[in-house]
Order: structure tokens, then C-alpha cells, then sequence
């Protein structure tokens, strides 16, 4: 399988999935896409009914890495991935009320989505850079769950030195301790004046600095990365075979912020999974439900809100969307995009915005919402959601229709944000016993300004260290 960016033509020696998973985002700015989707039959999708979450994640993911890893080794890798998830589902369905599932991410190492991913991430990484030799620097932006996922997976490994920008303040404090008591070596934290919107700009900005990228050997764990997508596709296929695919069509509702989650969705889609919706859900930051109402992708202000994860504007993933449905014209996607940034408005054309809304419904809960349902989630079924698994269960009762099973992605845990639970519910979420002192560690970060030179110069410092 090669690769290409949204925003540029295929060209002759076009990279392969080791490639783009040390170069994180192409050079002219532009996300990585598979060359072509790769098709799973029918039949295929039934014999994988009977897999391991692991060995399924591997059959999977296996076109994305071909001609880069073999199959046996990528099995291997899954399998060590997920080992020490504390469900033997890895991720497992729960019937929230007739016809409306949640399917549980969070029972990784940091008790959210993000671990999914990141666990075989993790072991990519050390895989390829051992295989060239190599060591890259990975420069991440978080709104609190990607910062601990990445950081929990690539603790310690000497190929790898990590810096996470996180915006000061605006984390749960459990997701900040879950980054800030991690002292290896490796591992640097940083608290920017400014929101995650502003982190993730400056990793873009970095990216683009290409004497800088050079280097550090710059690379990526957010999901700009296509490794990072590739790696949430298994469990939406996990969750309709588990519900009758592909004899039987099944829909997605999905809390959303920076559009990988939903996106891996929309591959799978791709690929013949047979999903008839996808949900969006979002928070008080709803450009993209604005956007799926009325084509209007304006950028607001981030505002704060009681799913901090999702206070998001500038949504990467969407790119990727929008080079798909302009029939993956690279110079168009660009022009798009260039104009974005200019004016903070996104013209999609209209035939564009109406594809989306064939596959895409969106919905947007403020506070006062996401609390109602985590408390009549709970009063009604027993489920304890987190603020963000709310938001998509909402989203998925609002859209569901009948015959067809609505599964909402539970992203994270919900004593990762015990305030917000307690509040809304009077039950306060325990974490795990490997987290259980997290109040007691030491922690360790830097606060910064957003000012790129001196972000830069903290990165280079940090593996002048390590
Ligand atoms: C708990 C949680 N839910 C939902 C989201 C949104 O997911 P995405 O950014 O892939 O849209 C995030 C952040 O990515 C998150 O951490
Ligand atoms: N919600 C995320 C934001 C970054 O998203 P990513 O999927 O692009 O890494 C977070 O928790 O950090």
C-alpha cells in the first residue's frame, strides 16, 4: 500500500505505511491517504467473526501495512497491544437500552480511546525505527487524553523522545496527572498558555518549519497520522460483526473533536462495512454540527466546556473527508484548506456538504445537556457515562431508527473526569488500583507561551537531554 497527501499528486516513489508513520504529516502540509481503500468481502467479514480482537485488528490492518510489515509480525504486535487491557473483550459492547450500545474503549492503560490506538503505536514505532536504525522526535498536541495515551506507550523507549503540548488549565485534573507523574526520561510536558487549538497549531507550525523538522526528525502521534486511523478501524468492525454484519447494516455515534475517531468510522465504511449512519456528537464547540446543519464551518472561539477533550474548532480530520468527497482533487482540498486558515471559513462546495449529509448527522449538547443525559443514563439503565461517552449516547438515541443497532463509541473512562460524573449524577468514579495513588505522585511539567521559538528551543533541549 503507498500513500498520498491530500493536498499533492501520488508521485512515483510514493511512501509506505513505515514511511508515513515516522512522517506523521506530509511535507506540503497535507494529511497522508491510502492510495486506494482496500475492500473486505462478505465473506471475509464472516469468517472474521470468530477472531481475537487482536488477530482481527491485524487482518485489518494488514492492507494498510503491506509491503512494510508482514502480517505475522503485525499479529504479534496486536497481541502485545492489547494484552493489557483489563477486558478480555479488549472492547466490549454494552446494550444501553434497546437497540443503543456502547462500545467501550476505555479499558486500556489511561482509560480512554486514545489507548487503542496508541498501545500498537507504540510498538510500530519501536518496530520501524529499530529496523532503520533510527530515533525521532514526537511532538504532540492534547486536549488530555492523547498527551497520557502516547506518553503511557512510549515511556522509556529509547528510540523515541516525546514532548506533549497540553493547554494550561483546561485538562481535567486527572488527565493532567495521568501525563504530568510520568518522569521518564523521554517524556516532556508542557502546559501552553492557550487552547488545544493553539497546540495544535503549533505542532502543524513545527511540521512545517522544515529545518526544524529535519532536525529533530520530527514525527507525530496525534491522528494526522494515518497510523493512528488505521489503528480505530478494527473496532467499528469489531462492533458490527458483533451485531449481525455484514447480513445486517449498523450505525455509529460518535463524541467528536479533532474528527479521527468518526473518520476511522467513515473508512470502514469504505472498506464494505455496512454502516448506514454516522453520529456526530459534540459539545459547546460544534463547528461541526453547525457545519452538517447548514455547510457553515466557521471558526468560533474554543470555549471550555464539561467534555474538555472535544473543546476543539479546527478539526484535522475533516481534510480528509473533504479530499474524499472532491473526488481526491489535491488542488482543490488545498485551495480549501488555504483559505480556512486565511479567513477561518471553510467554503465546501455544496455538492461536497451534500454527500457528507448522506452518510453524517450531527447533534450538539451544551453543559446543561451532556449533564441531564449522564444522569438520565444512569437513572434510566445504570450506565455511568463520562461526559463524552454522554454526548454520544445522546446523539446515538437521537438518531437511531428502527431494526438498526446504534452503537455510541464510550471514549473514556468516567473517573477520568470525576467532577462532572459526581455532578451530574452523585456517583463518584473510582479509578483503577494501577492509578489509585495518581493525587500522590510527583509531578513534573513546564508552562510556556505559545511562542514557537521557544517551544522549539524546549524541544531541542529536551533531546539534547534524553
Ligand atoms: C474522551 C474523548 N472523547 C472524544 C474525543 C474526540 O475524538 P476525535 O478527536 O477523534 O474526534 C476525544 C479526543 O480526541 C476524547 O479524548
Ligand atoms: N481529544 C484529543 C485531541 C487530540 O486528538 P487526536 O485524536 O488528534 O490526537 C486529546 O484528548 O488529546
Amino acid at each position: 500500500m503507498r500513500y498520498r497527501s491530500t493536498r499533492g499528486e501520488l508521485t512515483a516513489n510514493a511512501p509506505n505505511f513505515s514511511d508515513i508513520l515516522l512522517a506523521g504529516l506530509a511535507g506540503d502540509g497535507g494529511l497522508y491517504m491510502p492510495e486506494t481503500w482496500p475492500k473486505i468481502s462478505a465473506q471475509t467479514l464472516r469468517e472474521w467473526r470468530s477472531l481475537s480482537y487482536p488477530d482481527l485488528a491485524a487482518e485489518v490492518m494488514a492492507p494498510f501495512t503491506a509491503g512494510a510489515i508482514d502480517r505475522d509480525t503485525l499479529r504479534g504486535m496486536c497481541r502485545d497491544a492489547y494484552a493489557g487491557f483489563d477486558h478480555a473483550a479488549v472492547a466490549p459492547l454494552c446494550e444501553v437500552e434497546e437497540g443503543l450500545f456502547a462500545l467501550e474503549l476505555f479499558h486500556g492503560p489511561t482509560l480512554a480511546f486514545k489507548d487503542m490506538a496508541m498501545q500498537l503505536l507504540g510498538r510500530l514505532f519501536d518496530h520501524v525505527l529499530t529496523e532503520r536504525n533510527r530515533h525521532v522526535t514526537i511532538v504532540g498536541a492534547t486536549s488530555g487524553d492523547t498527551g497520557s495515551a502516547a506518553i503511557e506507550a512510549c515511556r522509556g523507549r529509547d528510540r523515541l523522545s516525546v514532548v506533549i503540548l497540553h493547554p494550561k488549565g483546561r485538562t481535567s485534573d486527572v488527565q493532567r496527572r495521568q501525563m504530568t507523574t510520568i518522569l521518564d526520561e523521554n517524556i516532556l510536558n508542557i502546559a501552553v498558555e492557550g487552547d488545544f487549538d493553539t497546540c495544535q497549531d503549533l505542532v502543524k507550525g513545527m511540521f512545517a518549519d522544515k529545518e526544524f523538522r529535519d532536525e529533530v526528525s520530527l514525527s507525530a502521534v496525534n491522528s494526522i497520522n494515518w497510523a493512528r486511523i488505521a489503528a480505530q478501524i478494527p473496532y467499528y468492525v469489531r462492533a458490527a460483526l458483533a451485531l449481525g454484519a455484514p447480513d445486517r447494516e449498523v450505525s455509529f455515534a460518535v463524541p467528536t473533536g479533532n474528527f479521527g475517531n468518526v473518520l476511522a468510522a467513515w473508512a470502514a465504511r469504505q472498506m464494505g462495512l455496512p454502516i448506514k449512519r454516522l453520529c456526530v456528537g459534540s459539545n459547546r464547540n460544534d463547528i461541526l454540527t453547525r457545519f452538517l446543519l447548514d455547510n457553515d464551518m466557521s471558526m468560533r472561539a474554543v470555549e471550555p466546556s464539561l467534555s474538555p477533550s472535544m473543546d476543539i474548532q479546527v478539526s484535522s480530520n475533516f481534510e480528509r473527508l473533504l479530499f474524499e468527497m472532491l473526488d481526491r482533487n489535491p488542488t482543490r482540498c488545498a485551495a480549501i484548506m488555504r483559505e480556512f486558515r486565511e479567513t477561518g471559513r471553510m467554503a465546501v462546495p455544496h455538492d461536497a456538504w451534500t454527500r457528507m449529509k448522506e452518510v453524517f448527522d450531527g447533534m450538539t449538547l451544551d453543559d446543561t445537556q451532556t449533564s441531564v443525559a449522564m444522569r438520565e443514563f444512569y437513572s434510566e439503565s445504570l450506565y455511568l457515562a463520562d461526559p463524552h461517552t454522554a454526548i454520544g449516547l445522546a446523539a446515538g438515541k437521537r438518531f437511531k431508527e428502527a431494526g438498526i443497532p446504534m452503537v455510541a463509541a464510550a471514549t473514556a473512562h468516567p473517573a477520568k473526569f470525576p467532577d462532572a460524573v459526581f455532578a451530574a449524577t452523585g456517583i463518584r468514579a473510582e479509578l483503577p488500583p494501577h492509578l489509585a495513588d495518581l493525587f500522590e505522585r510527583e509531578e513534573r511539567y513546564t508552562t510556556m507561551s505559545s511562542e514557537i521559538s521557544g517551544l522549539q528551543a524546549a524541544v531541542r533541549a529536551h533531546i539534547r537531554r534524553n
